[in-house]
């Protein structure tokens, strides 16, 4: 299978070097103040233009208003939105049809009652994004590094490309790719030595791990 893989949370060109040495197919820039991977605008410009064509540029935003959005697509050069709020399927629409790129809406997994949020964006998203749930406590709707229980989607498919997220790390993503059926993953806090600062080299393994042809580790 061939697997793509998503980093999220990058903060500069040096982590932008290190997805394109490990060949990663999406990078993603996050704009949430609460976050440590938070990029302010002009930052986020300069990591942008460091990115290679081929590399999908995705911005992370959370509620965003129309007017953070236009600020942020005005300067920002991006290949993909991923809502990661409480955006309604309405909202997804409304968002892909005035900024005229893929979104990809998150949808966060606890339990079974969690799935039917899925289905809701099917019609309307480019991609679903099958995340962890935060707990009622976390600062961060996302990017906690939880992970959900695999078996809740295990060997379900949706008529649209979907990631796989949450708590995803070298050692565990070659059993969570098994067992979900995903051909895509999402990484932020697995592949990081502190909250917000990305490992080049964890990239790597991770990157490698996501890939290896022969995933026989035990589930
Ligand atoms: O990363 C953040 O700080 C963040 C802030 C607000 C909303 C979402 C956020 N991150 C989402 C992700 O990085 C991933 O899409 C996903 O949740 C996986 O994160 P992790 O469990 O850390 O690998």
């Amino acid at each position: 299978m061939n697997v793509r893989v998503k980093i999220c949370g990058l903060r500069s060109a040096d982590d932008v070097a290190a997805c394109v040495a490990a060949r990663a197919n999406y990078v993603g820039l996050v704009f949430f103040p609460k976050s440590p991977r938070h990029l302010e605008v002009d930052m986020a410009r300069d990591v942008a233009l460091s990115v290679p064509v081929g590399l999908a540029k995705v911005a992370l935003t959370v509620d965003a208003t129309d007017a953070e959005l236009d600020a942020l697509i005005e300067a920002v050069p991006l290949d993909m939105l991923q809502l990661h709020g409480h955006e309604t399927p309405d909202r997804v629409v409304h968002v892909r049809s005035r900024y005229g790129l893929p979104v990809m809406k998150a949808v966060g997994i606890a339990d079974e009652g969690d799935l039917p949020a899925l289905s809701d964006h099917l019609q309307v998203a480019d991609q679903i994004l099958v995340d962890a749930k935060p707990p009622k406590s976390a600062q961060l709707p996302g990017g906690n590094g939880l992970t959900f229980d695999w078996r809740l989607i295990a060997g379900r498919r949706w008529p649209v490309p979907w990631m796989l997220a949450g708590g995803l790390n070298l050692t565990n993503v070659a059993d969570a790719l098994r067992l979900t059926g995903a051909d895509q993953v999402d990484v932020s806090s697995g592949v990081e030595r502190a909250p917000g600062v990305k490992d080049a080299a964890k990239i790597v393994a991770f990157c490698d791990a996501a890939r290896m042809p022969a995933r026989d580790a035990a589930i």
